[in-house]
Parts: C-alpha cells; sequence; structure tokens
C-alpha cells in the first residue's frame, strides 16, 4: 500500500508543475517560493523529477533560521539536498542568510539580493507548525506585527520559543504570489488548521493570514 505522505508529495509536486509551466509559457524566469522545516523532504524530491526548464526556475524560501549553510537547522540546505538535485541543479537559489551575525545587520542585503527575482512568485508552498505559524510568523514573535503588515519584503524577528533569530519573507510579500499551496501532515496539524478556520485573530495563529489567498490544502494523515 502506498504511503499517503508520499502521494500527498507527489500530488504536490504535479501541481506546482503544472503552475510552474503555465506560467513558463508566458515568462521567461518564475519563482517558486518554498518553505524549510521537515515536512517538504518528499516533495522536493518528487518536484526535482519534474521535466521542468530547471535554469528558467529560481528557487527562494518563505523563512530561514539565522544558521550557518551547513546546519541541520538550515532551511537552505534542506534546498540543496533534496530539491537541487539531477536537472534541478540549474535552478537559480537564492538564499536568505549572510555572514553577518544577525538577520538584522543582513536583512538589507537580502532584500537586495532577492529584489530582482521574478515576483510575483508563481507559487508560494506555505508549511505549518503546530502553534500555527507558517513561514516565521510566529505567534510569540514581537515582530508578527510588522511582518504581517510591512510592505517591505523581509523581516528579521527574534521568537522566544525558537533557539535562532530567523528571517522571514513578509505577509505582503507572500500574499503576492499568484498560487498559494499549504503542504501539512499529522492529525495534530490538521486540528490546528481546523482552530484556524474556526477564528480570526492572526496572532494566535498566523496561518490564518493565508486562509482565503486562496490556500490550496495538501494533507495526509
Ligand atoms: O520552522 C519552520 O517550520 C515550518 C513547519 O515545519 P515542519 O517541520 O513542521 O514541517 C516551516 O514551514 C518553516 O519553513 C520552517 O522554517
Amino acid at each position: 500500500m502506498s504511503n499517503p505522505r508520499n502521494a500527498l508529495a507527489q500530488q504536490l509536486a504535479e501541481a506546482v508543475y503544472q503552475a510552474l509551466s503555465d506560467d513558463l509559457e508566458r515568462q521567461d524566469k518564475v519563482l517558486l517560493v518554498v518553505s524549510g522545516g521537515s515536512t517538504p523532504v518528499a516533495f522536493f524530491a518528487a518536484l526535482a523529477q519534474k521535466p521542468l526548464p530547471w535554469a528558467r526556475v529560481q528557487v527562494t524560501l518563505a523563512d530561514e533560521r539565522w544558521v550557518d549553510a551547513q546546519s541541520q537547522d538550515s532551511n537552505a540546505r534542506l534546498v540543496r539536498e533534496h530539491l537541487l538535485i539531477g536537472e534541478a541543479a540549474n535552478a537559480e537559489f537564492v538564499t536568505l542568510t549572510t555572514s553577518d551575525e544577525t538577520p538584522e545587520q543582513g536583512v538589507d542585503e537580502i532584500a537586495r539580493r532577492v529584489e530582482p527575482l521574478a515576483w510575483p512568485a508563481s507559487v508560494v508552498v506555505l508549511g505549518m507548525g503546530g502553534d500555527g505559524h507558517t513561514a516565521s510568523l510566529f505567534p510569540d514573535s514581537p515582530e508578527l506585527g510588522l511582518a504581517m503588515t510591512t510592505d517591505e519584503a523581509l523581516v528579521a524577528v527574534r521568537t522566544p520559543s525558537q533557539p535562532q533569530p530567523r528571517i522571514t519573507l513578509s505577509a505582503a510579500r507572500l500574499h503576492q504570489a499568484r498560487r498559494h499551496f499549504l503542504h501539512i501532515t499529522g492529525d495534530d496539524k490538521r486540528a490546528v488548521l481546523g482552530s484556524a478556520m474556526g477564528g480570526d485573530d492572526v496572532r494566535q495563529l498566523p496561518i490564518r493570514a493565508f486562509l482565503s489567498c486562496p490556500l490550496a490544502i495538501y494533507w495526509a494523515p
């Protein structure tokens, strides 16, 4: 019997492939924004197999932990190891860290790096944590209000619940995208999403800010 999480990853990869292919008929370059964490591994592996003209695909992250590129916690490392393989290694990957000590010091340089990309993104694939965070928009982050309202592309965030400082695309920049997908697994996250759908306070469950994008939900047990 096929693993439902692998089947979900294949379905999501097919949907993202179709979306990028559609936009590539009209645009020279397309931008794909992906999330990190643990959930996207099988999706990345499935997407990497798709016959895209990868040199015309730009990839960046919804968010990043302020860690070394080799760290197990690096979202960029996840993308490099699981998505940018085979033909997909020809994609242009724009990362969200610098050699600066802090994201506050690096954020302007990263903003200059991401600005030339092919915005609006064709596709944003969001993840969600058990606390309802998405990208690095955390309920307990003092910068959540700023990240939800700023017109800037990026915000440096410090979140008491998280071991490292982070950088995140702002809600405005994520909202701009043509298509939004949410990739989650497990009954616990389904319950969190159910709670999110039953209320409207984005400070409690930041995923709420994206529920009406519209958001294509990809869930498996
Ligand atoms: O910290 C993060 O968490 C979320 C969810 O990750 P998961 O491990 O529960 O799949 C992720 O979407 C985000 O990009 C990441 O930085």
